[in-house]
């Protein structure tokens, strides 16, 4: 039976211009749920998400993704990365750029057009990445992220800067696909989007300060919203 842990992480330290911005933080991912990263500006997301993806120097601990060291070759066509600045070719259209992406990983060029639905980018596929909006320039980025069906899918804010009818969207397409079995480990600010997820990971100074169900963490500091059960943890008064 397929282990239904997809990253685990245990005790990781990563240290940034000579300062430890992750500090000893473990905890599991597991499949078939969307995991949310939360926590304030600066607080370690990006660090964190990067040592899952394996581009991160750590210091100490160990991350396991897929049964696999993190940053293992045969790693590369199984997870989904888009970080906060799109990494799509502004030159090329939005769909020639997935076709090179599709090449690059191997997925079948079908994928493409899949992608491009996904995202909601069907009106702009032949439009340049250079003509896009923002928003629409990170769900470009978003869409190779999702090429290759990968079975874990790490996004770092991918809903920023966009419409609330957009975002409702996007957060309805991340839930399929854990439906479909893929871990996502998104990222986000917003507190408002913590209920959105099936587990949470709220984050601060590079610590975890908890790791639940939104549900549970409500139950726990006895606040019916998430900012407020933030604020309580950080308060130390739940
Ligand atoms: N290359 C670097 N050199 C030195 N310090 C760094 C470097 N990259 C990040 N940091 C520091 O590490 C800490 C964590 O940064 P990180 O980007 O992981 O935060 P984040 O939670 O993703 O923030 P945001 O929500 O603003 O993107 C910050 O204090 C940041 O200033």
């Amino acid at each position: 039976m397929a282990n239904s842990v997809a990253v685990s992480v245990d005790g990781l330290r990563v240290v940034r211009g000579g300062r430890e911005v992750v500090r000893s933080v473990s905890f599991d991912v597991p499949r078939g749920t969307v995991t949310g990263l939360l926590g304030p500006s600066g607080c370690g997301k990006t660090t964190l998400m990067r040592a899952v993806v394996g581009v991160q120097v750590v210091a100490g601990g160990s991350v396991t993704v897929l049964g696999h060291p993190a940053g293992s070759p045969v790693l590369r066509d199984r997870i989904g990365y888009s970080t906060q600045s799109p990494s799509v070719y502004a030159d090329l259209t939005v769909r020639e750029n997935l076709r090179y992406f599709a090449s690059v990983l191997g997925a079948p060029r079908s994928d493409v057009d899949r992608v491009v639905d996904e995202v909601g980018l069907k009106g702009q596929a032949d439009q340049l990445v250079t003509t896009l909006s923002g928003g629409e320039r990170g769900r470009a980025s978003l869409a190779v992220a999702l090429l290759g069906r990968p079975e874990l899918v790490v996004l770092d804010e991918p809903t920023v800067g966009l419409d609330p009818v957009l975002r409702e969207e996007l957060w309805n397409l991340f839930h399929d696909l854990a439906d479909r079995g893929a871990a996502l480990l998104v990222s986000s600010h917003v507190m408002d989007e913590a209920a959105r997820c099936d587990r949470l990971l709220l984050m601060r100074e590079g610590e975890l300060l908890a790791d639940d169900t939104p549900q549970a963490l409500r139950d726990r500091t006895g606040t019916p919203d998430l900012e407020q059960a933030f604020l309580a943890l950080v308060r130390g008064t739940a």
